[in-house]
């Protein structure tokens, strides 16, 4: 099974790219798309129905601005769709955040934090890892490994306090 990171421009890609390199990293497949609901909605519907067909398990969606494309994604499949609001206005990501999570009820976008990326590609290997055992190793290798560079910096703190 793949991932399919969609983004509304190409202007959202350097958020998008530690994500597409994670799930890499993970041994997840992925399709990288650039589709917007508002100035492509013939692309997003055409790539979104055939997407099962392509082997796609999962969306990631990011957009800025008033970000519509997780909802429309979500409105033409039954696969999960997380959504990835963008940083790319005035208002600081919050219009993207508003957008992306008051789904209405039916239709769920699983939203993440503002510029949210990595844990989008997280969250997708967690969904995969339930039906595959390597991915689940791999997931809890990473959280030990996450576990020992936390420590490396307490110890560095603790070093400057013994100066
Ligand atoms: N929110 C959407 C949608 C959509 O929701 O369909 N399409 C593009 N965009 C967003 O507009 C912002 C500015 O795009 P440009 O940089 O191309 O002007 C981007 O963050 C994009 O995701």
């Amino acid at each position: 099974m793949k991932v399919a990171v969609v983004m509304g421009s190409d202007s959202d890609f350097p958020i998008l790219k530690p994500a597409v390199d994670l799930l890499h990293q993970f041994n997840v497949e992925t399709e990288v798309i650039v589709a917007s609901a508002h100035r492509t909605p013939g692309k997003v519907r055409d790539l979104v129905s055939s997407a099962e067909e392509r082997g796609v398990g999962a969306f990631i969606s990011a957009a800025g601005a008033a970000a519509h494309l997780g909802g429309v994604i979500a409105s033409y499949t039954t696969l999960p769709v997380i959504g990835v609001p963008i940083n790319a206005t005035p208002l600081n990501g919050m219009d993207a955040l508003l957008s992306t999570v008051q789904m209405p009820s039916g239709i769920p976008v699983a939203t993440m934090a503002i510029n949210g990326a990595k844990n989008a590609a997280i969250f997708a290997v967690e969904m995969f890892a339930i039906s595959d055992d390597n991915l689940k190793k791999a997931l809890k290798e990473y959280r030990a490994k996450m576990v020992e560079e936390v420590e490396a910096k307490a110890a560095k703190v603790a070093a400057q306090l013994e100066k």
